[in-house]
């Protein structure tokens, strides 16, 4: 049976999305140990107990997760990646099980961590995939998403493949099931870079723009006024996105930016709301499950690669559109 090492930089009480969908992947494609650089103490918020400080992997009690590895010194202060801890944890657990594939979620930290990782087990990396086989074959989009493309490691002592996914691209959660066991193992305690301070930034209290299964984006059409497009957002429960030419306005923040040089997502559903369409706007968006645009140019690139063009003037279009959802919502 394939064996399936799945990585998180760290878990807490609850997985995220992109985690969750992670572990859906994995349980297809054989056997998975999880390892991580923290779990949460066991019967913290919530569960009406007091904190034993025991590393608690209730988060993890997941089907096809068999067991959780961990280090014997968590990572627990929030250390500047790359963390070279994070990737000896990895190059120590993948030591222990000897797996044939080694995932982690698409973020920066966890590819920082898992290239280190790969160095270390000279091993190969794919980066973004959007699919895994038991195999070790990797599906990506290249080329600013002009090409899917099938990769394997190949070469006399090539180790596991390590690949991360992209969110949005398993739908069913996982079923619960028993918690697993947690095992730690002896590996050197971080020490590289101690963050001494941080703030959160203030939220918008919408999901996270590369995770979000729903992506309200607009472009220079809105012309500096958010309201409609924001309001659209909410009822959607979308995360919202934006052309350069939105965000180089100052209309939002620049993390906001969908494209070749800003975020590429990939939900089920991308609304584009006055936006042209430029190749490098799609190389940020074109792999998105349904996309749907509404541009007042019939000739807009952006209708070459949407399922469903609205022509009109967004103005116009936005009120009846959020109507509609209101009144389906009941
Ligand atoms: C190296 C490089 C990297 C780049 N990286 C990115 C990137 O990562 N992301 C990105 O987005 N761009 C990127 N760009 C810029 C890109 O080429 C385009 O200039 C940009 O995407 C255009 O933004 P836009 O569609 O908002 O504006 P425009 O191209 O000006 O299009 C505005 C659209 O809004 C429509 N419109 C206007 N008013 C209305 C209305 N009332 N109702 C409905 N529709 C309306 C118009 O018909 C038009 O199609 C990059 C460019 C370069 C050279």
């Amino acid at each position: 049976m394939t064996q399936v090492l799945v990585f998180f930089e760290r878990v807490q009480e609850q997985l995220t999305p992109a985690q969750a969908e992670l572990l859906t992947h994995a349980d297809a494609l054989g056997e998975v140990v999880v390892v991580t650089g923290s779990l949460p103490a066991a019967g913290r918020s919530g569960t009406g107990q007091s904190s034993t400080g025991q590393p608690s992997a209730a988060a993890l009690a997941v089907q096809g997760v068999a067991g959780v590895l961990t280090g014997a010194e968590p990572v627990a202060a929030p250390i500047l990646p790359p963390d070279p801890a994070l990737a000896e944890l990895i190059a120590a657990a993948a030591g222990e099980l000897d797996p044939d594939l080694i995932l982690g979620t698409d973020t920066p930290d966890s590819v920082d961590a898992l290239a280190a990782a790969a160095v270390r087990l000279q091993a190969g990396l794919i980066t973004g995939a959007t699919g895994v086989t038991a195999s070790g074959a990797a599906t990506k989009t290249v080329l600013a998403g002009s090409w899917h493309t099938t990769a394997q490691i190949s070469g006399e002592n090539a180790g596991p493949l390590i690949a991360t996914l992209r969110p949005n691209t398993a739908s069913q959660p996982v079923p619960a099931a028993k918690e697993p066991d947690v095992v730690e193992l002896e590996v050197a305690a971080s020490s590289a870079v101690q963050v001494l301070e941080e703030s959160e930034l203030a939220s918008s209290g919408r999901p996270a723009l590369a995770e979000a299964s729903t992506v309200v984006a607009f472009g220079r059409g809105v012309e500096g006024d958010l309201s409609l497009v924001e309001e659209l957002a909410d009822e959607l429960n979308a995360a919202l996105g934006a052309s350069r030419v939105a965000t180089d306005a100052g209309w939002i923040d620049h993390s906001a930016q969908v494209g070749q040089t800003g975020v590429t997502v990939s939900p089920q559903l991308y609304l584009s709301v006055g936006i042209s369409g430029a190749v490098q706007q799609k190389a940020g968006m074109q792999t998105s499950g349904t996309i749907v645009a509404i541009n007042k140019d019939e000739d807009a690139p952006v209708f070459e690669i949407a399922d469903l063009g609205v022509v009109g003037d967004l103005n116009e279009v936005l009120p009846q559109l959020i109507e509609e959802i209101r009144a389906r919502k009941g």
